[in-house]
């Protein structure tokens, strides 16, 4: 039979760790089970959640061995049978871990999708290999950058600052995640206009370059308004997806009207996956549920920048994005904020050339505005990518050379 299995942390004051995940088990399936009848038992066998596997982790903290209390902490593995929700992601969300979340120190750290229910998701409708297709570019991390101080300034601000970008040489561009229907540069013109101006980068520079529109607004208007994004010639979306909740990004990903690379923006993300005892761990938030609802590419905090995550924690978005044990297509880990090209090579180090770094700050604050910036991250992956030593190629590249004076290198220890 078909199934999902959760993976919760758990800290909990009673030292029986079995007999936590035994009533999670019954809980959130048929609930109460030995006072039952035997028929009734023997019909609801096949929807009880099976405990796999628990695990116990050493380490009170330091605090509660001061106090003098004792918890236990650890890992506990229940498998929920598909017969108890329907293949969506609400319920599926709302079944492992819908009440459960409100019920003391407990954290959703995975989520295992049998391929039975994977088959259910559509995943990324382009991904890694069709955004690289749609650019031609395959040897090298992509590059992203981000309009900054749009709001409150008109589209021949919006114009001049995409052409400086794209001039410069990066892959795509996106909104930034907070602007959103204006009266200065309304959604359809921004669409309209960023394709003129990429159209004639193009020709000038031989290269292609996406242009990310932010897609907001109330939920029962996104499907027409993306539909009219793709009718207009737009190339990609940016999706503040968890202010809205996966479903409806996977709605969106789904729709064969709406041909476009989907970006999922990590926008209130910290209020779910930041604390170490309570929410969904953020490989599962922004990584499994992202790929399995359709995004092309997904923002997350970079160990290094002004918004740091933990390394490790990123380093298992990235894989959940990319792992080959989902049979979907893979997503874009896009590790992001307070980005410079002088990270470039710690980045390379841990993402690998199916990543794309990106940079808002980064870009437009470079002593040879947003052109420059673009060209000294283009060199910055150029030199990582041909293993060239990293403070030598700078001293040939003035741009990014320009740009390790200004924020500095960061060695890959
Ligand atoms: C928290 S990841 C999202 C990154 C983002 O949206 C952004 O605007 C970063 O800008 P920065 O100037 O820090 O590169
Ligand atoms: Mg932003």
């Amino acid at each position: 039979m078909s199934k999902i299995t959760a993976t919760y942390l758990v800290h909990d004051k009673k030292e029986n760790l079995e007999k936590k995940a035994e009533g999670i088990a019954l809980g959130l399936t048929v609930g109460s089970w030995t006072d039952l009848p035997q028929l009734e038992q023997d019909q609801l066998l096949k929807h009880k959640g099976i405990v796999e596997e628990v695990t116990e982790l050493p380490g009170d903290s330091a605090a509660d061995q001061f106090l003098g209390s004792k918890r236990t902490k650890g890992l506990l593995k229940i498998s929920y049978p598909s017969a108890n929700f329907s293949n969506d992601l609400p319920a599926i969300l709302t079944t492992v871990f819908g009440k459960l979340s409100l019920d003391g120190e407990i954290k959703l750290v995975d989520l295992e999708f049998d391929r039975q229910l994977e088959q259910s998701f559509p995943g990324p409708k382009y991904g890694i290999s069709g955004i690289r297709e749609s650019l031609g570019v395959y040897d090298r991390p992509l590059v992203m950058s981000i309009f900054k101080g749009v709001l409150g300034k008109d589209l021949s601000f919006f114009e001049q600052q995409l052409y400086e970008q794209a001039l410069g040489g990066v892959d795509l561009v996106k909104d930034d995640e907070i602007l959103f229907e204006n009266p200065l540069t309304p959604f359809e013109e921004r669409i309209k206009a960023a394709k003129d101006v990429l159209n004639s980068v193009q020709q000038r520079t031989g290269e292609k370059t996406l242009y990310a529109v932010n897609l907001t607004g109330r939920t029962s208007e996104l499907r027409d308004k993306a539909r009219r994004a793709a009718e207009l010639g737009a190339n990609a979306l940016l999706f503040n997806v968890l202010s809205y909740g996966p479903d409806v990004l996977q709605e969106l990903a789904e729709d064969k009207d709406i041909p476009l690379p989907i970006m999922a923006h990590p926008a209130l993300s910290g209020a779910i996956g930041s604390s170490s005892l309570y929410g969904i761990g953020y490989s599962v938030l922004l990584g499994k549920l992202l790929r399995y609802a359709g995004a092309d590419l997904v923002l997350f905090p970079s160990p290094y920048g002004s918004v740091a995550l933990d390394r490790n924690e990123t380093l298992s978005i990235a894989n959940s994005l990319t792992t080959d044990a989902i049979s979907l297509k893979k997503s874009f880990p896009v590790p992001s904020a307070g980005i410079h090209p002088g990270l470039t090579p710690i980045l390379y180090n841990d993402f690998g050339i199916d990543s794309v770094i990106n940079a808002g700050g980064g870009i437009h604050g470079h002593p040879d505005g947003a052109a420059g910036g673009a060209r000294a991250f283009r060199q910055a992956v150029d030199a990582v990518v041909k293993g060239e030593d990293f403070e030598q190629y700078a001293e040939k590249h003035h741009e990014l050379q320009k740009a390790l004076e200004l924020w500095g290198g960061v060695p890959v220890k």
